[in-house]
């Protein structure tokens, strides 16, 4: 089939019955719930910009295998071009959703791709492994589908590893082998847009100990399988909010959602790792499914840190205070932090590392170097937005009061900006800025730059040991070895 349109998406939500729970109500049609509606439309208008003409050529390409037109994310990055090819995709769509939507489907399709191009390694610890990873791939390609994931534990106990919980089923873990397939049973975090998906991937971050095989797993289903069982957190809007007041929450709220699987079965040729604490924990530094999905993400995260800083500078416009020195300071540093990522991403493309198999990877270094300074340049640019806003945020009128004709002249007088802004652009560049940085939506934004590729602490420790490992600091020996001028001159 190959690429999809948005009509063939929200057909296949609407011909699926997933079971989705949302507080403390069994979602019946997941395409008529207000709080999803939206974002399905959302999803549904990326689908489409791979048949719209202006995008095509860009986002997708023909399939070598099967003379199919496929997404760009599916595509094997060979050499420069191609990685720019992947790169067009990312931003396309993270322009699209202005990069708040973190897990649109060229996220995840790209980390099945590179398990595909990378399924040696499983190949090595069980043939069938990597035929079912290859075979996953070319299903999820041909038919354009759309996933989620969750690669975490619920929060318990983190001290303890997965078999020492109390209960021997809190973390998902495998009960039995039938003939059929794994039968397996508790639960797994974060998955983000899943009632909204086709499918969705398990697999986990490193982390595993002796003892916790049963735990060691990776396999796939359809998002609507017997016995699973999605627990969302509590929306951040009822779906109903005017678009004039909530302009970003109520389009772009991707919900998060806890999977239980109650004795699901997972069929073998949909189990890609089992049984095998080794194996599970290689499975990210040796399938290159960190590196490659960072890419998406630093383009996505470029853009929703551009977004913040221009909505920064307009709201400072607007109200006529970026006259002011501190304010230039603080704009100034938002830019700087643009113009940080921007740059990264160019070394990362340019300074692409290149696997035995001719896979090519965004150079890790900075790719790594983007994901430590997200979770501290996004916050940042939220902060400035506050600042610059100031009372004014709290203070914005609603589409509602505009409409009042009794208090329709306070409204044209007292929310006016600047000369030659009127109250109504004011207010809706307020709002906007708002929805970023004051919203539960807009605290949601900024927990997933603080988390969503794993606790930023550890990883930056792991990052200095890794770098640690290829570098050997020289230049320190080198200005310990430095001649010595002067008894050098002195001897001549
Ligand atoms: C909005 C959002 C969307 C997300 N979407 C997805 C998704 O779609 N799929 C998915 O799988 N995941 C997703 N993630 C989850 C993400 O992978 C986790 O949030 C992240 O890995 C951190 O794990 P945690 O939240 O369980 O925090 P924890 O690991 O529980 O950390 C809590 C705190 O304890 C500290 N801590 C915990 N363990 C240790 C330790 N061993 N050593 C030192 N300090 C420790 C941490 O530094 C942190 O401060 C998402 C997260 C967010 C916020
Ligand atoms: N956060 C990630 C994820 O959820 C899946 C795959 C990769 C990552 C990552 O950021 O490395």
């Amino acid at each position: 089939m190959g690429i999809r349109t948005g009509a063939q998406y929200i057909e296949a939500v609407k011909s699926r019955q997933p079971e989705v729970w949302m507080s403390g109500r069994k979602i019946t049609n997941v395409f008529e719930e207000p709080v999803f509606k939206r974002p399905i439309l959302e999803m549904a208008n990326l689908y489409d910009m791979q048949h719209d003409p202006k995008y095509q050529d860009q986002i997708t390409h023909i399939c070598e295998e099967t003379g199919e037109r496929v997404n760009n994310a599916f595509l094997v990055p060979r050499n420069y071009e191609d990685l720019q090819k992947r790169r067009a995709v990312f931003e396309v769509f993270a322009r699209a959703t202005f990069g708040l939507m973190g897990r649109t489907p060229d996220f995840l399709n790209v980390v099945v791709t590179s398990m595909y191009s990378n399924a040696d390694f499983l190949d090595k610890y069980n043939p069938d492994w990597a035929v079912n990873i290859k075979n996953y791939y070319r299903y999820i390609r041909d038919n354009d589908l759309f996933l989620t994931h969750a690669i975490i534990n619920p929060q318990n106990d983190r001290s303890k590893s997965s078999h020492e919980q109390n209960d021997m089923f809190t973390h998902l873990g495998a009960v039995k082998e039938t003939p059929e397939g794994l039968v397996v049973r508790g639960a797994k975090m974060l998955a983000t847009l899943a009632p909204i998906t086709d499918e969705v991937i398990i697999y986990s971050f490193p982390g595993f100990k002796p003892g916790d095989e049963r735990y060691a797993l990776a396999f796939a289903l359809p998002i609507d399988t017997p016995g699973l069982r999605m627990l969302c957190r509590e929306p951040m809007q009822d779906g109903t909010r005017p678009l004039f007041d909530h302009p970003l929450a109520s389009r772009f709220e991707e919900m998060d959602a806890v999977l239980v699987f109650d004795n699901v079965l997972v069929p073998w040729d949909r189990v890609f790792l089992y049984n095998n604490v080794e194996a599970a924990n290689l499975l990210y530094p040796k399938t290159g499914i960190a590196q490659q999905p960072a890419h998406q993400s630093g383009v996505r995260g470029l853009i929703k840190l551009q977004f913040a800083a221009e909505v920064a500078c307009r709201v400072a416009d607007s109200i006529g205070v970026d006259v002011f020195l501190n304010v230039q300071d603080q704009l100034g540093e938002l830019i700087q932090s643009v113009e940080t990522i921007r740059a990264l991403l160019r070394v990362a493309e340019h300074e692409f590392e290149t696997l035995p198999s001719g896979e090519v990877m965004p150079g890790g270094v900075s790719l790594e170097t983007i994901r430590g300074l997200m979770p501290t340049v996004y916050p940042r640019a939220i902060e400035v937005i506050q600042i610059i806003g100031a009372g004014g945020l709290l203070m914005s009128p609603t589409g509602a009061d505009f409409a009042a004709p009794e208090i329709a002249g306070d409204m044209e007088r007292y929310y006016l900006g600047r000369e030659g802004i009127s109250a109504e652009q004011r207010v809706k560049i307020f709002k906007l800025a708002w929805d970023l940085c004051g919203e539960a939506f807009g605290q949601r934004l900024l927990q997933y730059e603080r988390y969503y590729t794993g606790d930023p602490i550890r990883k930056r420790a792991i990052f200095y040991n890794q770098f640690k490992r290829n570098n050997t600091f020289s230049l320190v020996d080198e200005a310990l070895n430095l001649p010595d001028f002067v008894k050098d001159k002195t001897t001549v």
